[in-house]
């Protein structure tokens, strides 16, 4: 599976940078390439005109540069909407390293993306994502300051996976609540695809409130193991997307919303941890706004872990993290009124909600 909606033919239609898919008023964008170790890295700048910005390093082994950039400049523009919509004085941005993190990623590797993003000065800031690790921040953390996610014992905040999971539940209930009128878990049946870090607490939060909860992922071993721990179902259908469900919980890879699958969604609910669900956002947040499934856009409840995280730079405790998460509820509600009110899709009133904020800071700031 690719992480990006579009095809690398696709992507070679445009101009290389700017007339690219993806791109969106992007600040900045560096590419980083080092003979030695052989690191070809993309790092995103979005937006900074909320603080500096920050996102998680991804390595995958990409098919082109072009799947690669577009993924970058997708994930960073996805950053600034994220801490915006959070309240967080972050902007957006991410970075990605071309590799299969199983067999190219090796310590110097590491520090010589390090050495990159320090001669940013703090502009970009990095974290964990796919393919990467605590340990791989520690060891930038060695290079560069402008780094979170880091060990505890570094004075990190820790793995970030439970917080987001505690968020994208909290977001998952208030969505429950505008459908069904009610936040009452017990007896709705919510399908979780990927039950990785984030899927397999989600599971937990889940059968602990008296979900019927049913599991998938392409892991047989550890759908086996969750399955069991928490007394949840094994999901054995033929086709998980036309599953007979109340809400759809996407905690796998993103783009699982597309032309293939819009339509065989039976569930009235989805709420999820994978980060660009919607294929086209356009195309496809309005088609569940026309089949009236209510989606609890992905950047605004899984922000729990960059809530965590934020702490390391504001300098407050996992307390204050888990009470910034929970009001994620809060905000949920309000963007799903909102869009009701404005009759825009759910996710183009976060966006909406996120952009207004920005804007008034600029505003301020001249
Ligand atoms: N970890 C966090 O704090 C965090 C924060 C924000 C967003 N997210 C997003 O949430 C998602 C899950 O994150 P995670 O940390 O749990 O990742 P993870 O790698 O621990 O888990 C992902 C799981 O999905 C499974 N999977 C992959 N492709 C699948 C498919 N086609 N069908 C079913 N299962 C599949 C994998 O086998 C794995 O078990 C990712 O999209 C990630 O970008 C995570």
């Amino acid at each position: 599976m690719t992480t990006n909606a579009y095809s690398p033919e696709e992507l070679k239609k445009v101009d290389p940078v700017f007339g690219q898919i993806s791109f969106d008023n992007h600040e900045q964008v560096v590419f980083c390439h080092d003979k030695d170790t052989g690191l070809k890295a993309i790092i995103g700048i979005h937006n900074t005109v909320l603080g500096p910005a920050l996102g998680g390093t991804r390595m995958w082994n990409y098919t082109s540069e072009w799947e690669a950039l577009n993924d970058v400049l997708r994930l960073s523009r996805g950053m600034t909407y994220k801490s915006a919509i959070s309240g967080l004085d972050l902007g957006g941005g991410k970075a990605v390293i071309i590799g299969d993190a199983r067999k190219d990623k090796n310590p110097e590797l590491i520090k010589a993306f390090a050495h990159y993003i320090d001669s940013l000065s703090g502009r970009y800031i990095t974290a964990e994502d796919v393919g990467t690790t605590t340990p791989d921040m520690d060891l930038i953390h060695t290079i560069t300051p402008h780094v979170t996610g880091i060990s505890e014992s570094l004075g990190g905040s820790g793995n970030p996976s439970p917080v987001t999971a505690y968020g994208v539940f909290m977001g998952l209930k208030a969505a429950a609540n505008f459908q069904f009128g009610s936040d009452n878990l017990n007896g709705k049946k919510v399908l979780v695809q990927g039950i990785g870090n984030v899927g397999e607490t989600l599971v937990k939060h889940l059968v602990e409130n008296g979900a019927e909860v049913y599991v998938t992922d392409i892991n047989e071993e550890r759908v086996e193991e969750v399955a069991k721990k928490y007394s949840a179902h094994i999901f054995t259908g033929p086709d998980l997307y036309s599953a007979d469900v109340d809400i759809y919980a996407p905690c796998a890879l993103g783009a699982t919303i597309n032309d293939d699958t819009i339509e065989k969604i039976k569930a009235k609910v989805i709420a999820g941890a994978a980060n660009n669900q919607l294929a086209v956002e356009a195309v496809h947040g309005k088609r569940l706004q026309e089949r009236g499934i209510v989606y609890a856009p992905d950047f605004l409840i899984n922000a729990g872990g960059i809530i965590n995280v934020f702490g390391e730079i504001a300098k407050y405790d996992a307390k204050e993290a888990i009470r910034r998460t929970e009001n994620i509820y809060n905000t949920t509600l309000e963007i799903l009124n909102f869009a009701k009110e404005q009759h825009i899709t759910t996710n183009q009133a976060a966006m909406r909600k996120a952009e207004q904020r920005i804007e008034a800071k600029k505003n301020e700031k001249k």
